[in-house]
């Protein structure tokens, strides 16, 4: 029976979250924090799911699961949502809409209706998705699960054979959107193409262009565990948007403007790094003051801004906003000691901070020689699947 080990990485949004989703440019890069899935299949046609992390549970009968006809595009997804399918799924997970497991089994029901076929139909299999990332903010967590969902489930069902190529990952990558969308509404589409591609790059409508200097450079990310939801922080923008589009469509421009600028300091020749870091500084400050201007700070975010500037750091919120994680730029003249103390008058706060780059591997898969049954994976403590495996061999 082929078992497959799936893993994808979170990611960081540096600049032009929100204004990616009315088409302008922002840049990203994935992380080294990561999900974990296992797919492998049974033999009595049972479908049964873990999700521990937003406490998910279940098994169903794959005849009671609905499964969509053939359709045009095969196998890439049909170009809009099925919104019958999904009120279908809603009412048959009953769950609620809005909750956490929810979104997460409707999301991995959308994609199995479309990609199972028939002799996985009378087989079944078991899917665990374990995630190093904070579910809920802004660090990718629905975009690197959607990822691991498409993988796993095209993998088992024959669709892909392996991840070397650019259309493979496509692949991967168009059935990942599908997923986000059931969870966030109406994504950029940002998130789940870093996850699945890795590396740091700059994002416009779907399309990428790899931004070379981004891993060099240094992070602290906080988390100030104020919990949020993207589908929430992105309509709230819409509405402002609908009520002042003269000053809300400057500002997003502005946002482009901004993620342009990154990208230009980094093809600039002669600028020596003391400047770049400084301006990127510059362009992190003018970015979270847009981003408060649309309503998507909060308190603790500006806690944040205020702790690291009184050590001369920048800070700017990451992802949706409105709670999450906050971005702070380590330039290289900072030394051990004030990252040190920035990070404890930050947890004296209540916040959790982690140091990172970014840039590193994107989606990964491992065809198993011995099953690993899904109580094994569950056992295993989360860093054991980073320290185990060098994902870098699969980009
Ligand atoms: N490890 C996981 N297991 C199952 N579902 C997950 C997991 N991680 C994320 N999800 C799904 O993603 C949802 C969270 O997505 P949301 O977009 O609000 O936050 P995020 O992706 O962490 O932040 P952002 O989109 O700003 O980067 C959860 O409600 C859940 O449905
Ligand atoms: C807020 C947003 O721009 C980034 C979320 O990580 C939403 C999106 O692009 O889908
Ligand atoms: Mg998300």
């Amino acid at each position: 029976m082929p078992s497959y080990f799936v893993s994808s990485p979170g990611k960081v949004i540096l600049f032009g979250e929100h204004a990616v989703v009315y088409g302008k440019v922002a840049t990203a890069g994935s992380l080294g924090l990561r999900s974990y899935s296992l797919i492998q299949n049974r033999t009595d046609g049972i479908v049964e799911v873990s999700l521990p992390d937003v406490q998910l549970a279940r098994s169903w009968q794959m005849k009671d699961i609905p499964r969509q006809a053939p359709w045009e595009g095969f196998p890439y997804p049909p170009a809009t949502m099925n919104t019958e399918l999904l009120a279908q799924l809603t009412a048959f997970v009953d769950l609620g809409t809005q909750t956490n497991r929810s979104q997460a089994a409707i999301a991995l029901l959308y994609l199995h209706s479309y990609l199972t076929k028939d002799d996985i139909a009378a087989q079944g299999y078991d899917f665990s998705v374990r995630s190093n990332l904070p579910v809920g903010a802004g660090l990718g967590s629905s975009a690197s699960y959607s990822v691991c969902v498409a993988t796993a489930l095209l993998k088992i069902n024959g669709h892909l054979t392996g991840l070397d190529t650019v259309t493979q990952r496509d692949l991967v990558n168009q059935w990942a959107f599908q997923a986000e969308k059931v969870i966030h509404g109406n994504p950029s589409g940002i998130d789940n193409t870093v996850s699945t591609f890795g590396g740091a790059v700059a994002f416009k409508k779907g399309a990428i262009e790899p931004l070379p200097g981004f891993q060099s450079l240094r992070f602290l990310l906080t988390n100030t565990r104020v919990p949020r939801e993207t589908q929430v922080q992105v309509a709230n923008v819409r509405k402002l948007r609908e009520k002042f589009p003269a000053i809300v469509d400057p500002m997003l421009d502005a946002i482009q403007e901004i993620s342009t600028s990154c990208k230009n300091l980094f093809s600039q020749e002669n600028l020596d790094r003391a400047q770049l870091l400084s301006q990127f500084g510059e362009l992190v400050d003018v970015n979270h003051g847009l981003l408060a201007a649309l309503g998507v700070s909060h308190p603790s975010l500006e806690k944040v801004r205020e702790i690291s500037s009184k050590l001369g750091l920048k800070s700017k919120l990451t992802g949706a906003g409105g709670g999450g994680c906050a971005l702070t730029l380590i330039r290289d003249d900072v030394t051990p000691e004030t990252v040190a103390v920035v990070k404890q008058l930050l947890e004296a706060e209540g916040f959790y901070c982690m140091e990172t780059s970014v840039g590193g591997p994107g989606a990964g898969i491992l065809t198993l020689t011995e099953a690993t049954s899904i109580p094994e994976f569950l056992a295993h403590d989360k860093a054991y699947f980073d320290a185990t495996q060098n994902w870098a061999y699969f980009v």
